[in-house]
């Protein structure tokens, strides 16, 4: 075996980083002790005086900065050794073993933010992928209940007959067709081939691109309200809505009916039922009945998921995963098999600094080195046994029993419910090899797996819990992720050049600080969850060192009091004629300066290192001190709100723009990396701080002016004004934005109440 490994595990070296790392943190310790000396010396001095120590600012200033060390702590942990791995899918092709099969999972939740163009697309790059057509089977599970998504789906299984075969015979590089015409044909693809299978190349070529326009045309101009009436197969979207209505599952394509040499996979519709009497848990409750249906029907041992939006852009996908899921000689080093989430719509330099880049090469492969990447969402290839959370240790046979800490197999008959043909395949899979036949006629099972999408089927079971996708928080993929960890799996983060997949990014201010808010709600939900990682560490079997490393993502929501708190004191010390940092002509004045210049040395490296711009760099840092205070701010609040029984939380649905039928990533903003706005709440706290900011210099340049300053020894110095200026720059979308118009600008509500807020603050500043 070792002759022909299938996977190498690399560990990065990263020696300067590491010393880096510590030079930063004897930093944050300087700081923290020079804080820590004056407090005890300003306290006696007061004392002596006989005076009440006016320390609150300090003491403020003092627990924030031990909470930035801690984060700085979390994050070195996180980042210390990371590794990558290297797969060669060529060898597996050498060994001729047989592959296993996989279930393909696409989620799409709204026809209206989710064009079914973009599904269609996703679905044919999948279909089409180099994986023999009979272990492969996609299902597509609707939650917006559309006959639309159905409409366009059905009609891309009609193109897939002449796009799969094509793109397998060609070897297509990327096999989502947007891409694939919006590129032109490939350099290279027809040179070394005589002129006359050019020709029919050629040929077939503008057949298929024109059957791809007809087919966006179809999908984009269709009439839904008369093909519900005209259209039997689409009766049942009559009188559906999408908030109450019986699963609908439809078999689109079974692979088993195909001609030889025409051969492509299963393609399947869902769409599971919904009630008001019930919860439906949003994606996660998706993926668990994509599971059970999927059990019924073809019982892959694998499976992988993506977003609607996130198509194949690596022929090899599946190959390179099954390097890491079959590669290991233990299958615990691979529980979970993670892609990282890339984007191809990607505006020039990250201006709303949710391209994540450098948070994958630096934290995932730090992850990565520890227990395993955090499971992403999409681009996931899972075992289906860990969903069913079998433990590693009991994975090869079901045990009559219990074995340390599994369940046996009549606890698991409970836990998955009581449906027969549910838990006999679950027992082949837990039981089985990776090898488990799939059930060849599809259509014989469908009112099975109608009984298991039944809103009430998880009713007394532990899906959602033990079982599945994990439910309980809007950000279900850490969870879940944190969960399969618990259980004792590892997880490999799988690297390919070209990317394994692609997705799309929001793009402007709303979509972006909504996906911000909506991950840092549901982290908030899993930190005061039982399934948190601290107390998963402690009863379960989550590394500790995994455990702190969550902790660096889990805990983005709690950084935001922390951060406003800091960057309030800036401002406040301007207005109220104070300071809290030392003074340039103190000797510690050059703690906070050093540190402030080595960090962001430090972060600036980072993008550098990972090849990125300066001004992605700057946008980065721009949007985190942004979405800190709006989105994760918003999201603290809401958390608690929640807590206290006032609110609930809802998962928002991003909405992905259409580029994939206009084939260019273009989109109809004048100017797409400029920040826009609408009147949600969430712009509210940013747009004061940028206004407080702004009043907080004027007022201090004027006192500077005024000659007021120098009377008072205790006045502010460099180092506030430097905080203030930095915000201020940091928030300067907002501070532009309150004079700009249309979406550019801030609208007149959340100028108000911003306004207000910062009327508000001002009497504290006496
Ligand atoms: O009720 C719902 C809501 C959402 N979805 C699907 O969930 C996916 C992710 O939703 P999206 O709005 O695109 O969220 P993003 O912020 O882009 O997604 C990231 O974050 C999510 C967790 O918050 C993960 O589930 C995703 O995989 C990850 O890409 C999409 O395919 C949706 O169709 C459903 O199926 N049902
Ligand atoms: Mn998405």
């Amino acid at each position: 075996m070792a002759s022909a490994k299938l996977q190498e595990r690399v560990p990065i070296r990263r020696t300067a980083w590491k010393l880096a790392d510590l030079v930063v943190l004897s930093l944050l310790l300087a700081l923290l002790a020079h804080r820590a000396t004056s407090l005890l010396q300003g306290s006696a001095a007061a004392a002596a005086a006989a005076a009440a120590p006016r320390c609150w600012l300090a003491v403020t200033a003092l627990v924030c900065e031990a909470w930035f060390t801690l984060l700085w702590l979390l994050n070195m942990n996180c980042k210390w050794s990371p590794v990558r791995f290297e797969t060669c899918p060529g060898r597996l092709l050498q060994r001729g073993d047989e592959l296993p099969a996989v279930d393909v999972f696409v989620t799409t939740a709204d026809p209206e933010l989710e064009p079914p163009v973009v599904t269609v697309n996703t679905v044919l790059s999948l279909l089409a992928l180099d994986y023999p057509s009979g272990k492969l089977a996609c299902y597509v599970s609707d939650d917006g209940c559309s006959a639309l998504t159905f409409y366009a789906l059905r009609e891309a299984a009609i193109f897939a007959r002449l796009w799969v075969p094509f793109c397998r015979r060609h070897d297509v590089p990327v096999r989502a067709p947007f891409v694939y015409f919006s590129s032109g044909p490939e350099p290279g693809m027809e040179d070394d081939q005589e002129f006359s299978r050019e020709w029919t190349f050629i040929k077939l070529l503008a057949l298929l691109q024109n059957e791809y326009e007809k087919l966006v045309d179809r999908i984009e101009n269709a009439e839904v309200s008369s093909l519900v009436r005209s259209d039997n197969e689409l009766a049942d979207f009559f009188s559906a809505d999408r908030k109450n209505h019986p699963t609908i599952i439809k078999v689109m394509w079974d692979n088993s009916k195909s001609r030889t040499g025409e051969e492509f996979p299963s393609l399947i519709y869902v769409s599971r039922e919904k009630s008001p009497k019930f919860h439906h848990n949003y994606k996660a409750g998706a993926m668990n009945v994509l599971t059970r249906v999927s059990a019924v029907l073809t019982n892959a041992p694998v499976m992988l998921n993506v977003d609607c939006d996130m198509f194949a852009n690596n022929a090899q996908a599946i190959l390179h995963a099954m390097c890491l899921l079959l590669g290991f000689d233990d299958e615990v080093h691979s529980g979970f098999v993670q892609a990282p989430q890339i984007f191809y719509n990607a505006l020039q330099d990250d201006p709303f600094g949710n391209q994540t880049e450098v948070m994958y090469k630096k934290l995932g492969y730090g992850f990565a080195g520890i227990q395993g990447i955090y499971y992403n969402g999409t681009g996931c290839f899972h075992r289906r046994k860990v969903i069913y959370g079998v433990s590693p240790d009991c994975s090869t046979h079901v045990k009559p029993r219990r074995t340390k800490g599994s369940p046996s197999w009549e606890e698991l008959k409970v836990k998955l419910g009581s449906q027969k043909e549910l838990t006999e395949s679950a027992r082949s899979i837990i039981s089985g090899d990776m090898l488990a036949v799939p059930i060849v006629d599809l259509s014989s099972r469908i009112e099975v797996a109608i009984e298991v999408s039944a809103s009430s089927y998880e009713n007394n079971t532990s899906w959602g819990q033990e079982i599945g996708w994990v439910y309980g928080s809007t950000t279900e993929d850490i969870l879940t992720g944190q969960r399969i960890h618990a259980a004792g799996w590892k997880s490999a983060l799988m690297n390919t050049n070209p990317p394994a997949f692609l997705g799309s990014a929001p793009t402007g201010g709303p979509a972006s600080l909504t996906q911000y808010k909506r991950w840092a709600t549901g982290l908030f939900e899993i930190l005061l969850s039982r399934n948190n990682p601290i107390l998963l560490s402690l009863c379960k079997r989550l590394q500790f060192r995994q455990c702190l490393a969550y902790l660096v993502i889990d805990v983005w929501p709690l950084r935001a009091p922390f951060e406003l708190c800091y960057s309030l004191l800036g401002p406040y010390c301007l207005l109220a004629n104070r300071s809290f940092l030392p003074k340039s002509s103190e000797p510690g004045f050059s703690i906070p300066l050093a540190l402030f210049l080595a960090y962001n040395i430090y972060n600036f490296l980072e993008y550098m290192d990972c090849r990125l711009s300066a001004r992605a760099w700057w946008n980065n840092q721009r949007m985190q001190r942004i979405i800190s205070s709006s989105a994760w701010l918003l999201a603290f609040l809401t958390v608690i709100l929640k807590t206290l029984g006032l609110s609930e939380t809802v998962f928002e649905v991003t909405r992905k723009d259409k580029s994939a039928s206009n084939g260019d990533g273009s989109t109809n903003e004048a100017d797409p990396g400029r920040f826009t706005f609408d009147s949600s709440p969430v712009f509210i706290p940013a747009a004061a701080l940028a206004i407080l900011n702004v009043v907080a210099i004027a007022v201090g340049a004027w006192r500077v002016v005024a000659g007021a300053v120098e009377g008072k020894p205790g006045g502010p110095g460099v180092g506030e004004f430097v905080c203030c200026s930095w915000l201020v720059l940091c928030l300067w979308p907002f501070v532009t934005g309150l004079l700009g118009k249309g979406s550019y600008g801030i609208p007149w509500s959340v100028k108000l109440k911003a306004g207000l807020l910062v009327a508000a603050f001002v009497p504290f500043c006496r």
